[in-house]
């Protein structure tokens, strides 16, 4: 363990988990839109949220997607949450009938953030830690808090030494 780092354990996720984990997250909200069982457009939370909207956007047949970036982290470190980029104001509303989507809570900063701007948004992440599961509606797996989620489009295969490699 790297004793910088306040994540005891590591959870990796693959390309394949987080299309199957955002499918599954697709699912548990198809038809619990306020119009119908609708929702009127997806909001993506730049940058994790893009690819889980992406594929709950192809699932549920949403063809506006819009998106908010607010930048938080620097590596593993927290800082104060920012929008950098708000969606279309005429599009939002209060939120009412808008799926706003990220990757994950964590601390839960983020979303209470977008939820100050939009309070009645429905909020949907791939994956929670329990200081930030009140802040969503609807989530799919639950990991710890001391645990620091691995994404694909953060990693990249590459070569290791075996344990008794040649010197
Ligand atoms: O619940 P919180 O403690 O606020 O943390 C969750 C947020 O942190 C990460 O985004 P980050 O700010 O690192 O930006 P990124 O999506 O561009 O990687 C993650 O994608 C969530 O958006
Ligand atoms: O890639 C990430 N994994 C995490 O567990 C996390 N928590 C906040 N921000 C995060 N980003
Ligand atoms: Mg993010």
């Amino acid at each position: 363990m790297n004793d910088r780092l306040p994540h005891e354990k590591g959870f990796h996720v693959s390309w394949d988990q987080i299309h199957r984990d955002s499918r599954a997250l697709a699912w548990r909200l198809d038809g619990h839109g306020p119009d119908d069982g609708n929702w009127r457009a997806i909001v993506a939370i730049t940058r994790g949220g893009l690819v889980p909207a992406m594929i709950v956007s192809r699932e549920l047949d949403i063809r506006v997607v819009d998106t908010i970036s607010v930048k938080s982290y620097s590596h593993q470190s927290r800082g104060e949450a920012k929008v950098t980029k708000s969606p279309q104001a005429d599009l939002m509303g209060d939120g009412e009938g808008i799926l706003v989507i990220d990757d994950l809570v964590d601390t839960g900063k983020t979303l209470e953030l977008v939820h100050k701007l939009y309070p009645k948004a429905h909020f949907a992440t791939v994956y929670a830690k329990p200081s930030g599961r009140p802040m969503v509606n609807t989530y799919v797996t639950e990991v710890s808090q001391d645990t620091w989620i691995f994404f694909p489009w953060d990693m990249a295969l590459q070569y290791v030494q075996p344990y008794r490699g040649a010197d």
